[in-house]
């Protein structure tokens, strides 16, 4: 039997959409506004959820707190007001699409949980659009 365990998470976060090895014309073509070299900012959501089984002592699949402090420190102080192009090192040369973010995301949150443990994430960059990444 197994059970997932949710928890809700936001960071604030600047980028732009663009590859360096286009022109200027290119990335505008591709990626229009979201190509300003001034960025722009969102309001980024996620959803982190977390499948296993219930450990039959303390009735939990993941103790919530310690959710909570992988969450803390692999995304919120990592993206969190940050310029994600600029400051976080995981989109030097990656450019920051919400698809890609998930990615980075998950990757840091799968190598601080049990293998045993599956892992799914949910990354809204609007409250419309969103993306969904389970290491699949
Ligand atoms: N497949 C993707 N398409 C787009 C992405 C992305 O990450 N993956 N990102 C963007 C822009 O960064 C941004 O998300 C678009 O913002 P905005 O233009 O404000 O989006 P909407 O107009 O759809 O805003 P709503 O408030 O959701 O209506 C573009 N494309
Ligand atoms: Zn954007």
């Amino acid at each position: 039997m197994k059970v997932t365990v949710s928890r809700k998470a936001h960071f604030n976060a600047a980028h732009r959409l663009y590859r360096k090895d286009w022109s200027f014309e290119k990335n505008d073509a591709v990626f229009g506004k979201c190509n300003n070299p001034n960025f722009h900012g969102h309001n980024y959501e996620l959803i982190v959820s977390v499948t296993g089984e219930i450990d039959v002592e303390t009735g939990y699949v993941i103790d919530m707190k310690i959710l909570k402090e992988i969450i803390k420190i692999e995304v919120e102080d990592a993206f969190d007001h940050k310029n994600l192009n600029v400051e976080v090192p995981e989109f030097k040369d990656l450019n920051p699409t919400a698809e890609n973010i998930v990615v980075v995301i998950y990757n840091k949150m799968r190598s601080k949980l049990a293998s045993h443990l599956e892992l799914e994430i949910t990354l809204f960059e609007t409250p419309r659009n969103f993306v969904t990444y389970s290491g699949k």
